[in-house]
């Protein structure tokens, strides 16, 4: 079975969308993580008996730290870490124990519209200022620096009739939640 791990902080769509798209016979949900008690995600992962993990830079008796996490993902023999609308820099640290096996979904076409402060709507609001044609998403390998590694795969889409960015994040989202289970299941595969 290929153990994936998923971290996440808002509502959990891209999640759900792995959990109801990934191939059963191949892929395990094995663990959620979240930086955040109180989200989507994280209500999601419990209604289906998902381990959860809390992480923080400053861990208490409920959040851990990187460094017990990464223990847990030995223990819990994990293949693939996907980051699915994580809103903090992964340390270069977890980084170096999981090389090129860390992959994070982002909501427009890097390298273009990336970077700290390129997260949720502030992405479709720089594609619609932009006056771009086109958006889409990217998958791509997490390195040291944000939205900075590989690109794995990028799916475009037409935003010429988006009136708002709004309409686009609808648009792209529904890119994201075909595109983001494809490229696990090809991981599962090892077609990468
Ligand atoms: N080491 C890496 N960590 C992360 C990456 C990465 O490529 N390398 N990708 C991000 C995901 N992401 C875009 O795809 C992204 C998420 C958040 C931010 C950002 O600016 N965050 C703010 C904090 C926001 C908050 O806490 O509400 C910040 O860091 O100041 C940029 C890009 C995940 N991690
Ligand atoms: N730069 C990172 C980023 O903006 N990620 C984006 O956060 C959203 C999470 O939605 P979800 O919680 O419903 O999956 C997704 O659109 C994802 O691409």
């Amino acid at each position: 079975m290929y153990n994936v791990a998923v971290f996440v902080s808002g509502k959990g769509s891209n999640l759900r969308s792995l959990f109801d798209n990934t191939d059963k016979n191949f892929v395990r949900i094995a663990a959620v993580v979240s930086n955040k008690k109180n989200c989507g995600a994280v209500d999601f992962a419990n209604q289906n008996s998902i381990p959860v993990f809390f992480i923080a830079e400053k861990p208490d008796d409920e959040f851990i730290d990187y460094k017990t996490l990464t223990q847990k993902f030995y223990d819990l023999k994990i293949d693939l870490i996907v980051l699915a609308g994580f809103l903090k820099k992964i340390p270069d640290d977890f980084i170096d124990a999981f090389n090129k096996r860390i992959i994070n979904i982002h909501p427009a076409l890097l390298p273009k519209f990336g970077g700290k402060g390129m997260y949720g709507m502030n992405v479709h609001k720089a594609v619609f200022e932009s006056k771009g044609k086109f958006s889409g998403a990217t998958v791509h390998f997490v390195d040291k620096i944000f939205d900075h590694g590989e690109i794995i795969a990028q799916v475009k889409v037409d935003i010429s009739d988006c009136r708002s960015p709004e309409e686009i994040a609808l648009k792209v989202l529904e890119i994201e939640h075909n595109l983001l289970p494809s490229v696990v299941n090809n991981f599962s595969k090892k077609l990468y």
